[in-house]
């Protein structure tokens, strides 16, 4: 009988090991195989497999996986090559949810309430708390939560009341211990299963009821390396009736080892099942030969992993990017460069939703966030919130609102009982309410009551509450007042407002006791905020007032406080960005932490902040789990891999920052800067991915003129740089930018003048409202174009002609405006000290409100932050005023000469395990120009002898260092599970039954 449709298709697009690991025979199959290698792929075709050719019934196949969107990408895979719905059948979903409709339909049998809850983290939480609080206990709630959770994890159940403690364990222990029995009382008590119970009495069920999973005929586990030792229990049991299993993994993307996974796991299934059939998938599909180069370079400093061949079946490709940047902000416009960049050069072959943006931590998207936004690219945030949005920051936000606005009643209703103060959602709404119905503001309401009145209808009737409410106003009022004596020449300090808040309101310890699993991440963005600020004031500063010029005969209200410009400019950035997000099929750039990126690929992928104390995270207590974290960033990459170090931080406090520990051995390797978009190197991108490049004629008809068609805006040495201003004698406040712009031959003037010293050119124009992004940010860093600059250079020498009469000097900048130039918008910015570029420039307005009050009042960290680092300039590289791209085409770089022998030398990476290529195989044109080029070494000599990436063939001598020694005398079978982990995956070669 021939195999259905579904399974003929699936085999075609199957490879010779991952069709024998779909069609395998064994009850138990391990498929262990480095990224890329179509693992899941193989997964969801053995799936179908069992289904469709083997007559399994979906009902009886249970398929778990490790994350809710693995979940849903496997039905959908499932369902379409199954079809009919029946996908909808199989028992699929993350180990939770498995779990849950086990206990919900047999759950009873172990005496639980069929009618159970689920405790979720905020839950559990608060259970602990109050039980902490109420037995008096020392331990920390959101630490005993974790023990708690690690015990359950392990399948450890809480001492049973009246056994004595053993004497060696100390309080602490002891105390923990209690605090677990009370948990799970009160957990029993209100019928509610945490999300570790749900494995644990599942695990219970089907051990006293093995008849629950008497029908299942088959179990699969995606991601198997990220089990933890309840989950793999679960498999078991799942699976006792025929134990088949299947799993598939890579140990070297055991990322989540904070949540119990247990990497040893593997050593189990070996141990426990030793007829497993083992089958390793040794082809790439996904990357470039010189990301996967670079990747392995990266996992292979872990020498206690257990060695994989991963051959890819792509090209070369391009080199892959280091950049050092000086600064975080400069970093996040670098990337943002590049993404225009990459796009145009490709004739729009990528958009971009081909772009991935992948963060260690979600706090360091706000640099990133603010560079997208200015530069008007949407985009959107995988596994965590925009930075804005955060609740911390949401918090932190409506208290400034109020201060600004006492009136703000929905502000000041958020934030009543945040942190928690007992006032009720009833008493908050009632207030509102009456507060709305009497057109007065809620926070004069709450001062009637808290006063003493007794106008207010609503009642604040419990003493409690009032004494509250009104502990909150005097708190506002504390900060309004302060607010106020600006006025009065008492100038107060946006930082030093925010400093107060945080400690007044004890907001550290607000989010340790409110989110106990990721306190440290929501602190580190309340930092970010403060740095924000600190950049908003120095930009102040830098820049002056952002107001509009001086109409003769209009009178202008000068914005005197400086909260309500910072509160609008985040406003009106954060509405910008909900703008792009609402366009319905716009493409987007993905920022994603990288647990969140697991599973997932993109074409190009950058991986800022790469320094230590971010990856390895400075709180990591696992330096090979971080490792491989950076190893699934670099795998995600299809065609174009970009990693960057910004020489300072991003946490407001200046300091310098060390390049990431796993990448200083290998730097070398890497491009210092962003790859020539030539011919050859977008025809192997396009060939990477399967695209067709338009037509060399058509990208350059389609480039804007002036375009950036070289990483050249930042140079490739900061430190250089700024060592080069030290030597000349310059400010190194102002950064590299002097020194670097200085070398450059101007704009306008004549070739070689040096710059005189100038008043800073400001910015004299209105906006308009056709870019809003610009015109929200404008105070803010950030890329500039070419043509951009020249808008501005045209306004500047508008303005210069500001002392006629201010219609007619409006008159003249418009008109000086090419028909193909919108409004020239905010986002050129001067500095002090910076040369205008006009030939006569005009004299800058002197703000209404200067800045520098509000610097001397930034706390010192702070203050060293905004002074330390380059007041960004307009990044414009001036020789670009000799392009005319437009006319002519790019003239395609000179390749150095290569020798014949250099190409045999280069030919082959020598981790891959396939057989010498013959010569003339592999297309010169198809190599990337970087990585030809001088300046660029070869792949790293691998510090190992290559027997050790070259376990594929059973053949391989032994003794040369690469084969798996067996001891004389030892069978297979006595191997000790863990030795045959170590041992490389049977080989293809090999002749299996
Ligand atoms: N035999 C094949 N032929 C062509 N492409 C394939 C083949 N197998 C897998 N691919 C492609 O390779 C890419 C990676 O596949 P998949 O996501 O299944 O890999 P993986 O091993 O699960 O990766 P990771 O572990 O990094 O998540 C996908 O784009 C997939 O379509």
């Amino acid at each position: 009988m021939s195999p259905p449709a579904a399974t003929n298709d699936i085999f075609k697009s199957l490879n010779e090991a991952q069709s024998r690991a779909v069609r395998s025979n064994a009850d138990t199959v391990a498929i262990l195989a480095g990224p890329g290698s179509g693992k899941t792929h193989t997964l969801t075709s053995r799936v179908v497999y069992l289904v469709d050719t083997l007559g399994y019934q979906p009902q009886d196949v249970i398929v778990a996986t490790f994350t809710v969107k693995a979940a849903r990408e496997m039905t959908e895979r499932i369902g379409k090559a199954l079809g009919q719905g029946r996908e909808k059948k199989i028992i699929l979903g993350t180990f939770h949810s498995v779990a849950r409709r086990y206990l919900a339909a047999y759950g009873q049998r172990i005496g639980l309430n069929q009618k159970f809850g689920i405790a979720d983290d905020g839950d559990s939480r608060g259970i602990i708390s109050r039980i902490c609080k109420r037995l008096q206990l020392t331990v920390d709630p959101p630490m005993a939560r974790a023990w708690i959770s690690k015990k359950k994890a392990k399948g450890t159940e809480p001492e049973p009341n009246g056994k004595k403690q053993a004497p060696a364990k100390g309080v602490h222990v002891q105390e923990l211990e209690t605090c677990y029995k009370e948990y799970q009382s009160h957990l029993e008590r209100s019928n509610l299963l945490d999300y570790d119970d749900l494995l644990v009495r599942c695990v219970e069920l089907l051990t006293k009821h093995p008849s629950c999973v008497s029908n299942v005929q088959a179990v699969l586990i995606d991601e198997y390396q990220d089990t933890n030792g309840v989950q793999y229990e679960l498999m078991k049991l799942f699976a006792q009736a025929r134990h088949r299993i299947t799993i598939v993994g890579d140990p070297d993307q055991s990322i989540y080892g904070w949540r119990s996974a247990e990497i040893r796991n593997l050593w189990r299934l070996l141990r426990d099942f030793p007829g497993t059939e083992e089958v390793s998938l040794e082809e790439n599909y996904r990357s470039s030969q010189s990301i996967l180069d670079m990747s392995l370079t990266v996992i292979q400093q872990d020498t206690k992993r257990y060695k994989k061949a991963l051959r890819p079946i792509h090209n070369k490709g391009t080199r892959p990017v280091l950049r050092r940047l000086k600064t975080s902000a400069m970093e996040a416009d670098w990337v943002v460069s590049e993404i225009r960049r990459a796009i145009m050069m490709s004739g729009e072959m990528m958009t971009h939703n081909d772009i991935a943006i992948l963060l260690r931590s979600a706090s360091l998207s706000r640099h990133i966030e603010h560079a997208l936004g200015k530069a008007g690219v949407a985009y959107k945030m995988v596994g965590g919130f925009k930075f804005y949005e955060r609740m911390e920051i949401k918090v932190l936000l409506d208290y400034l609102r109020v201060v600004h606005q006492p009136e703000n009643n929905d502000a000041l209703a958020r934030i009543m009982n945040v942190p928690k103060r007992g006032i009720g959602d009833v008493t908050i709404k009632a207030l509102v309410e009456e507060a709305e119905k009497s057109s007065t503001s809620l926070f004069s309401l709450l001062d009637k009551h808290c006063c003493g009145g007794r106008q207010a209808k609503t009642r604040i009737t419990k003493q409690a509450e009032q004494k509250i409410s009104a502990d909150l106003l005097r708190l506002l009022k504390g900060i309004r007042k302060r607010v106020d004596e600006i006025s009065q020449g008492t100038p107060f300090g946006l930082i030093e407002m925010i400093e107060q808040l945080l400690t007044q309101l004890k907001f550290q310890k607000f989010l340790q006791d409110t989110y106990a699993d990721d306190h440290e991440q929501r602190w580190a963005n309340v930092q970010e905020f403060m740095g924000l600020a600190a950049d908003f004031i120095r930009d102040l500063d830098r820049i002056g007032d952002d107001g509009l010029p001086e109409i003769e005969g209009l009178q202008q209200s000068k914005e005197v406080d400086v909260l309500p410009k910072f509160l609008s400019q985040i406003a009106l950035a954060s509405d910008t960005l909900k703008d792009d997000e609402t366009q319905q099929n716009k493409a987007m750039v993905t920022i994603s932490t990288i647990h969140a990126a697991k599973g997932l690929e993109w074409p190009i992928v950058f991986v800022p902040a790469a320094y230590t104390g971010s990856i390895p995270h400075a709180r990591a207590e696992d330096n090979d789990e971080e490792r491989r974290l950076l190893y699934v960033a670099m795998t995600r990459a299809q065609a174009l891999l970009y990693l960057s170090c910004p020489l300072y931080g991003s946490h407001g406090n200046g300091e310098k920052q060390e390049l990431s520990s796993f990448l200083t051995p290998i730097e070398r390797y890497f491009a210092k800067k962003g790859p020539c978009f030539d011919r050859p190197v977008m025809s192997e991108v396009a060939r990477i991915l399967q695209r067709s490049l338009p037509s060399e004629d058509s990208i350059y008809k389609s480039m804007p003129p002036m375009s950036v068609v070289e990483d050249d805006l930042f140079p490739e040495d900061p430190e250089q740089a700024i060592r080069e201003v030290r030597k000349a004698g310059g400010a190194v406040e102002g950064g590299y930018q002097e020194s670097y712009r200085a070398k450059r031959p101007r704009l306008y003037g004549p070739a070689g003048e040096t710059a005189p010293q100038e008043e800073p050119w400001r910015k004299d124009y209105a906006t308009t409202m056709e870019q809003t992004s610009s015109f929200t940010v404008s105070t803010l860093p950030g890329f500039v174009s070419a043509g951009t600059a020249q808008a501005a250079l045209a306004a500047a020498a508008a303005s210069a002609k500001a002392k006629q009469p201010a219609q007619n000097a409006m008159k003249t900048s418009a008109n000086k405006r090419p028909p193909d130039q919108r409004s020239i918008m905010g986002f050129v910015k001067s500095a002090p000290g910076q040369t205008s570029t006009s030939s006569n420039p005009p004299t800058a307005p002197v703000p209404a409100h200067s800045a520098m009050s509000n610097m001397q009042y930034l706390p010192p960290k702070l203050a060293a932050r905004a002074t330390a680092y380059a007041p960004p300039r307009p990044a414009i590289e001036p020789s670009l005023s000799k392009h005319r791209l437009a006319a002519t085409k790019m003239a395609r770089p000179v390749l150095p000469k290569r020798e014949e022998a250099d190409f045999a030398s280069k030919q082959y990476n020598c981790f891959s395990s396939s057989p010498t290529k013959p010569p003339g195989d592999e297309n010169p044109s198809a190599i990337a120009q970087s990585t030809l080029s001088e300046e660029n070494e070869p792949p790293p000599e691998p510090t190992r002898p290559a027997g050790s990436f070259h376990n594929t063939t059973c053949n391989m001598p032994k003794g040369l260092g690469g084969g798996f020694r067996r001891p004389a005398g030892l069978g297979r079978e006595s191997i000790a599970p863990m030795d045959r982990l170590r041992k490389p995956f049977k080989p293809l070669t090999m002749n299996r039954p």
